[in-house]
């Protein structure tokens, strides 16, 4: 159990600031949606959560603990970390590429079982033995979050993991996601797709310009008013049962 907390963290890319005052809280148990339009700073945050990213200002503890003093050896173990687009440079078997993911971890006598368990888990065991360099780009896309999933991380982080997949595996990965966050793991995810955030999601930061514009449930977040103004697009949310269907409608 990992509780995570952004305190008025800024992070910076060349110079530029990306993100800026942020706090907020990941609990352990829930997942979280970190949206908001093109370079709004998703990424960033992201990326300074799984310490690819060093904080310019604020900090991030684990738990009582500030991330920086944490050791990279320990942190790997704590946090698994997607990236946005990742392309292999290595012709790696699948099952390989996967096993990656259990580094952290020194010599694991089950590595092969859960190396399977994670491929089974998306829908990939079929693409075990196949060299990464040979998959469609849905495909790749599935066995990087194998590796994601293998070492069973306290803290999950994926930078739109859903992008590529058919939406067969899109709902298969959400619900899967949303099992990782039930049993007790730290979930974030930067989502472009509002109503898989919205159906899935238990908590929403709303990212505009590297600020937080708003963050709640969902139903606080994700109102025409709000998802308008910051991505400049009229909108609805048409809510059934706490599910939303997200109908972007025309550009302001
Ligand atoms: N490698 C980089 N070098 C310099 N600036 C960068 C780099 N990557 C991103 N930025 C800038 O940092 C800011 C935040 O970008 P970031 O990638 O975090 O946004 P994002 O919300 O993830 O966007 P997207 O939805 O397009 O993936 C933007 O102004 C962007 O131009």
């Amino acid at each position: 159990m990992l509780l995570v907390t952004v305190r008025e963290l800024a992070v910076d890319r060349h110079g530029q600031r990306a993100v800026d005052n942020l706090s907020c809280r990941l609990h352990p148990g829930e997942l979280t949606a970190v949206v908001g339009p093109n370079g709004a700073g998703k990424s960033s945050l992201l990326q300074a959560l799984a310490g690819v990213l060093p904080p310019a200002r604020g900090r991030l503890e684990f738990g009582e603990q500030d991330a920086s003093a944490i050791p990279a050896a320990r942190r790997a173990q704590l946090c698994a970390y997607l990236p946005q687009a990742e392309m292999p440079a290595w012709s790696l078997a699948a099952r390989d590429l996967v096993a990656l993911g259990l580094l952290p971890w020194g010599k694991t006598p089950d590595r092969n079982a859960r190396v399977l368990d994670a491929l089974r888990q998306v829908d990939a065991l079929g693409l075990a033995n196949r060299p990464v360099t040979q998959l469609s780009g849905g495909e790749l896309r599935r066995v990087q979050l194998a590796r994601l999933l293998v070492g069973n991380a306290a803290l999950i982080i994926g930078d739109e993991p859903t992008a590529a997949l058919d939406i067969r595996h899109q709902l298969q990965l959400m619900q899967n996601f949303r099992q990782q966050a039930d049993s007790g793991r730290t979930v974030v995810l930067a989502l472009h797709d509002l109503g898989l955030a919205a159906r899935y999601c238990d908590r929403v930061l709303l990212l505009e310009a590297g600020c937080l514009r708003a963050s709640g449930s969902p139903l606080e977040v994700f109102t025409p008013d709000l998802i308008g103004a910051v991505y400049g697009v009229s909108c609805e949310f048409r809510w059934r049962d706490g599910v939303a269907d997200f109908v972007p409608l025309e550009v302001l």
